[in-house]
């Protein structure tokens, strides 16, 4: 049996913040803005695959009105999420993810994203792909004033 699901989400750019995506701290004049630490990359693979077996979205999950979640690391709300997704039954197919922001340059650092991703949902390296585009200096994107980050996912129950 398979279930999709797709996730999307956009942070901030602030100064006096770290820039972390993917689980990857990335050296820049500025970071993202949230009640967590803001790993755009990691909410959308946490919505993608809450999506997939239908358990509605982080925020749900875990409100930014709640003190607990104030500056958490985006790791543990996957792995949480991801004790979600295996309690259905599911094990990971494949995640694409875009990545959509002007500035910094990603690609150096898209391996050890996915590396993190893959180790997050218990899967291999070559089952994760990300990749990153800009807005062509379009929106708020391309102005700097944000990024965004977007994910299919497909998982896969198997003997279900
Ligand atoms: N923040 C980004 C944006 C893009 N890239 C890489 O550059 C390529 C060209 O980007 P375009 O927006 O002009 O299509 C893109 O395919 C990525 O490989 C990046 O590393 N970081
Ligand atoms: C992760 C949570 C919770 O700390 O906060 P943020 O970092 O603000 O992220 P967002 O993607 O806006 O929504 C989910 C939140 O509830």
């Amino acid at each position: 049996m398979f279930r999709i699901g797709q996730g999307f989400d956009v942070h901030q750019l602030t100064e006096g913040r770290p820039l972390i995506i993917g689980g990857v701290t990335i050296p820049h004049d500025k970071g993202l803005l949230g009640h967590s630490d803001a790993d755009v990359l990691l909410h959308t693979v946490a919505d993608a695959c809450l999506g997939a077996i239908g358990e509605g979205d982080i925020g749900r999950h875990f409100p930014d009105t709640d003190e607990a979640f104030k500056d958490a690391d985006s790791a543990k709300l996957l792995e949480h999420v991801w004790k979600l997704v295996k309690e259905k039954g599911y094990e990971l197919g494949n995640i694409d993810c875009t990545i959509i922001a002007q500035k910094p340059k990603m690609a150096p650092y898209v391996g050890a994203m996915q590396e993190r991703i893959a180790a997050l949902l218990e899967a291999e390296k070559e089952q994760v792909n990300v990749k990153a585009t800009t807005t062509e200096k379009l929106g708020f994107p391309g102005r700097g004033e944000g990024i965004a980050s977007q994910a299919a996912v497909l998982l896969v129950k198997r003997n279900g």
